[in-house]
């Protein structure tokens, strides 16, 4: 009964794929450096690396839009996919999430995609960058991030969707969603998951003063699960996934789901009026201007 309420509630999760593919190149296979069986091969797109280890069963999947990671739509649409890829293979249990970028986990949206774009993009922007979070949410592989840069706003939403993070211990690396700082404000499933992970006084804090957490201020506050010295971060993430793994996986995916349903379906019921709400918000021409204003910031800090 369990098993099939689960099932029937992965089935209601996978909508449907897009047919944006633009300027993508999916399911290319190379060989992974040092060569190797089916095992090592590694394949992905233009913007996500994917190094599967057959023999583990587990994959590891690069962020790769330089020079930030922005999510751009076809960042988002190649990463569903590649997702999607690997959950339908039952060779694999694990993804490790990470950054090809050096010093950026990622940017969070990209911010030229909803900057003097007309409402169609911007709809079809935000139900990718839904689609993204339902996709991840809901996996029923164990995702543990590695978060090996800087993890502002949606980033952050990647992360928290994860089932474990570790972040490096740099300074620099600092993690949150910094939304009103930009003059726009998260979404209630991206709050919602910001409470189920930090608890509500917390999240009532950093939400209203877009904090954004250096790593110990976020193992504290329980954003992240382990801080770790930078060259130790991917075994760390490995270390982390054994232990995730070592729990049969039916008893962990039915717990995830009960444990990430509600939230999910929040969203799932609402879809096309959060979609709405977001491109009339966004598209106003004050919060067009504060997003501009905030680019330019971004342009002009460089050197
Ligand atoms: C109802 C409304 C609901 C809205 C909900 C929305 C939920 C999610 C919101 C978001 O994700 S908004 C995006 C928030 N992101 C940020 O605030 C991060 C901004 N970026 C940075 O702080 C820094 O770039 C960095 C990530 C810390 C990296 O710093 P670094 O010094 O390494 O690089 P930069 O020189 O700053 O940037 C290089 C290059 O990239 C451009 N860029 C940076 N971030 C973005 C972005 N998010 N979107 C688009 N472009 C970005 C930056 O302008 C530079 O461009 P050039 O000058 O080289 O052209």
């Amino acid at each position: 009964m369990a098993l099939a309420s689960g099932v029937r509630f992965a089935e209601r999760a996978l909508l449907r794929p897009w047919a944006l593919l633009r300027g993508t190149t999916l399911g290319r296979t190379e060989p992974a450096a040092g060569g190797g069986g089916d095992g090592a091969r590694r394949f992905g797109s233009q913007r996500v690396l994917v190094e599967p280890d057959a023999a583990s069963g587990v994959a590891v999947m690069k962020l790769r839009n330089p020079p930030v990671n922005a999510l751009s739509l076809e960042l988002l649409t190649e990463l569903v996919i590649s997702l999607e890829k690997l959950e339908n293979d039952k060779t694999f249990r694990g993804v490790i999430l990470t950054s090809d970028c050096p010093r950026v986990f990622c940017a969070g949206l990209d911010l030229t995609e909803i900057c003097g774009r007309n409402p169609a993009h911007c709809a079809e922007y935000w139900k990718a960058m839904q689609e993204l979070w339902l996709r991840t949410y809901l996996s029923s592989l164990v995702l543990v991030a590695a978060i090996n840069g800087a993890c502002p706003a949606g980033g952050c939403i990647i992360a928290l969707s994860c089932d474990c993070r570790v972040l490096a211990d740099n300074p620099k690396y600092r993690i949150g969603l910094n939304e009103t700082l930009l003059g726009i404000i998260a979404p209630f499933w991206l709050k919602d998951t910001y409470v189920n992970t930090i608890g509500h006084r917390a999240s009532e804090q950093a939400l209203q003063l877009g904090s954004l957490f250096p790593p110990a201020e976020a193992l504290q506050v329980g954003l992240v699960d382990q801080v770790v010295p930078e060259d130790q971060v991917q075994s760390t993430a490995l270390s982390e996934m054994a232990r995730w793994l070592a729990v049969p996986d039916h008893a962990r995916q039915l717990t995830k789901n009960m444990m990430r349903k509600a939230t999910a379906d929040r969203l799932l019921r609402q879809r096309d009026a959060d979609t709405q709400n977001f491109v009339s918000f966004v598209c106003r021409d004050s919060i067009q201007k504060s997003l501009q204003a905030y680019l330019e910031k971004l342009r002009q800090r460089k050197g």
